[in-house]
């Protein structure tokens, strides 16, 4: 693919060009061919310069991208894919997709971003090469794929489903009988470098770090991508190193997780390459608005609002009483506000409405404490949203990102 620069709007070039090295880049009047590759660089050949761009800026610059400038990349199958879309649309985010096999679709609220439906290992892959700008996968795919590169970085590191754990188990019965630890494991006599232990995994890069960890020595691996729990019985391999959530197929398989075993937890998050943050202020932008609705949203799946009546001689002794019982802060306090009402033809507070919000677990708690100080018809209601003055995570990813 080769297209000359001076074809492409003065918008694509700044896009191309911000990618390069400006003292690379000489002026725009330079006789330049677009090619398609990783990563960005300038090289000259023949008298002819050269810009090598990502499939993603050969895009931008192509126009293929209808002027969007942000790539969001979605797991395009799997468990993580029907959660993601579900999460997005309680933001308010609702992704449409003109055709389910496309691979491309739109979010109309974020006008200047387009999704990519795309494997949850490659959403990874595609970030680190520069083809996506952020991405929704779990933390295990992050960290397998990503192989500690820089570049990654986690804008949300607890989106709430895909909760999982990435641990090594062995068998219940035989030589493990009595293994119950890691600890156990690395001592057994069994494992020598003419017999390692044999794990069968598909974390090929979490796996050998974890065992090296460890002080296991002598560890073989295989990879395999599915269905790994049967390779003890079949003889495959001693142990497995695979996601576990209810732990309800290892047991369906006699196999065991041991103490210290556990490699990560893990669950969805929002995911970024640190360069498109840095580089591209509509990504940054982009990336700021979809925090803020994922945690507005998840703040407020945790809470009930709560309104109760109170007798009370002013606002403030009302205050008071509600404040002294531990459940019933809020997030920021009670809301007290008289309701007025007309005796004798004079208006005057004849009770209070107190509303305040209170965690669902602790809903129970929260009436009997009110009723304790004397409050009455309690309403309890669901929020929607809680939008704080700025996303708690916003700082946190500016600090990250040295802005
Ligand atoms: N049992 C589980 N319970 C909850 N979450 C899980 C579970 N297994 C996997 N996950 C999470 O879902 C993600 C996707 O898993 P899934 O097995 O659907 O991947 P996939 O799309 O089939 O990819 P692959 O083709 O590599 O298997 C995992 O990376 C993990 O974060
Ligand atoms: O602890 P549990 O709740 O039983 O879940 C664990 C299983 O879920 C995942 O497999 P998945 O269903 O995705 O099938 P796969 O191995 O073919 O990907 C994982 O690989 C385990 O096999
Ligand atoms: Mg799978």
């Amino acid at each position: 693919m080769a297209l000359s620069l001076s074809s492409v709007t003065q918008h694509c070039q700044q896009q191309c060009l911000s990618h390069v090295s400006s003292s690379l880049f000489p002026t725009p009047s330079s006789h330049f061919r677009i090619i398609s590759l990783r990563h960005p660089c300038l090289y000259r050949r023949a008298g002819v310069s050269v810009l090598c761009l990502s499939q993603y800026q050969v895009s931008v610059a192509n126009g293929r991208t209808n002027g969007k400038v942000v790539r969001l990349g979605l797991p395009s199958k799997g468990r993580m894919a029907d959660d993601t879309l579900e999460l997005l649309k309680d933001c308010q985010l609702n992704v449409r997709q003109v055709n389910p096999r496309q691979y491309v679709a739109e979010i109309p609220q974020l006008s200047n971003l387009e999704v990519w439906f795309q494997r949850p290992k490659d959403i990874v892959k595609k970030l680190v090469s520069g083809d996506l700008d952020l991405g929704i996968v779990g933390f295990d795919t992050v960290s397998e794929h990503g192989q500690g590169n820089e570049d990654l970085i986690i804008v949300h590191d607890a989106l709430e489903y895909g909760d999982c754990r990435l641990s090594l188990a062995i068998p219940k019965y035989g030589i493990f009988e009595n293994v119950t630890s890691i600890r156990d494991l690395a001592q057994m006599p069994q494992w020598t470098a003419e017999r390692p232990l044999r794990v069968a995994t598909g974390f090929s890069y979490l796996g050998p770090k974890f065992m090296e960890e460890n002080g296991l020595k002598h560890v073989k691996f295989s990879t395999a991508d599915g269905a790994l729990e049967a390779a003890p019985a079949m003889g495959i391999a001693d142990a497995i190193m695979d996601l576990v959530s209810s732990g309800t197929t290892l047991k369906e398989n006699n196999l065991k997780e041991i103490e210290g075993g556990v490699v990560l937890e893990s669950q969805a998050v929002l995911a970024a390459s640190r360069k498109a943050l840095i580089q591209r202020k509509g990504v940054l932008d982009a990336t700021n608005e979809i925090l803020e609705r994922l945690e507005a949203h998840l703040r407020a799946v945790g809470q009930f609002t709560v309104t109760a009546n109170m007798r009370g001689s002013s606002a403030e002794e009302v205050a008071e009483r509600v404040l002294s019982q531990p459940s019933l802060s809020g997030l920021q306090g009670p809301t007290v506000s008289p309701v007025f009402c007309k005796r004798d033809g004079k208006v005057s507070p004849d009770y209070y409405a107190i509303v305040i919000c209170v965690p669902k677990k602790a809903l129970y708690k929260s009436v009997q404490q009110l009723r304790a100080i004397g409050g009455s018809g309690v309403l309890v209601s669901p929020v929607t949203y809680i939008f704080e003055e700025e996303a708690p995570r916003w700082r946190q990813l500016l600090s990250k990102l040295g802005l």
